[in-house]
């Protein structure tokens, strides 16, 4: 625990930067199951977002565990941090004025209580999405072979096997990805934004996106990551 510390206020406060970004910053936390579409969701949002001009970013929990979270495991304990991290990250990119998108599993109730708790002091709306299918989908969808190890005991604690996961009571927006399609999905999460006020309306399409493949790579590369899962 750090003591002695005191809070410095610099002149420049996050409406200013609301201001020049010509936007507010937030938060949509996606949770679910492993394979229950969190990423997939996550990146069609971010380039549904980006082409009408967002300034958005996304988070993901492999992604983030390759670096920040690199020393974090699945244990309670661990998957608890986790989340205490990316929400603080979130929060300040929040505070910056960008909208972020944050994938993780996010399991326990408590935790995501947590995440919430930080956005609310720092005045970031926080919107929860729960990213629902059941089990027996995201089991058969098997992205990654995860299921399939964990079924086999090489993975331990994994998320709706042997380790549990706490749906969400009232989630902002509720999402069941074997009824909807991918991009049916990020819409019901932009309706959401703009219906609740959270960001403004916006029809122009001003950013073009770049190509795919090398932007992809290059992000893997920098981040030392290989490229999971990359089709959008
Ligand atoms: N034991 C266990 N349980 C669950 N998931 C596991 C586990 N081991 C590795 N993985 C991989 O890690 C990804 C989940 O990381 P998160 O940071 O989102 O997890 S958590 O929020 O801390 O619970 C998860 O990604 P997704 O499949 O995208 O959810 C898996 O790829
Ligand atoms: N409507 C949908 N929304 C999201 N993913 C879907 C949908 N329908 C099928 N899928 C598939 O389900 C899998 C979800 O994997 P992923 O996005 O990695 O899940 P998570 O991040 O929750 O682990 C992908 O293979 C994706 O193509």
């Amino acid at each position: 625990m750090a003591t002695n510390i005191v809070w410095h206020d610099g002149a420049i406060k996050k409406e200013h930067r609301y201001t020049m970004l010509k936007q507010k910053g937030a938060t949509v936390w996606l949770t679910g199951l492993s394979g229950s579409g969190k990423s997939t969701v996550s990146v069609a949002l971010e380039q549904m977002m980006f082409k009408k001009g967002y300034l958005v970013y996304r988070l993901d929990g492999d992604n983030i565990r390759f670096g920040l979270n690199s020393n974090l495991g699945f244990s309670a304990a661990d998957r608890k941090e986790n989340i205490r991290r990316i929400s603080e990250v979130a929060k300040l990119m929040g505070d910056i004025g960008v909208i972020s998108t944050s994938a993780f599993i996010s399991p326990y109730i408590a935790d995501r209580v947590v995440a919430r708790e930080i956005h609310k002091k720092a005045g970031i709306p926080f919107v929860e999405v729960h990213v629902d299918v059941p089990l027996s989908v995201a089991e058969q969808r098997d992205p990654k072979g995860l299921y399939k190890k964990a079924r086999k005991g090489e993975i331990k604690n994994f998320t709706g096997i042997d380790d549990p996961y706490e749906a969400p009571i009232r989630p902002e927006v509720k999402i069941d990805t074997s009824q909807l399609s991918v991009n049916e999905c990020a819409k019901a999460i932009l309706d959401y934004l703009v219906a609740e006020g959270i960001i403004q309306p916006r029809e122009e399409e001003p950013v073009p996106l770049p190509a795919k493949k090398p932007v992809q790579a290059e992000a893997a590369e920098a981040n030392g990551a290989p490229v999971v899962n990359g089709s959008t």
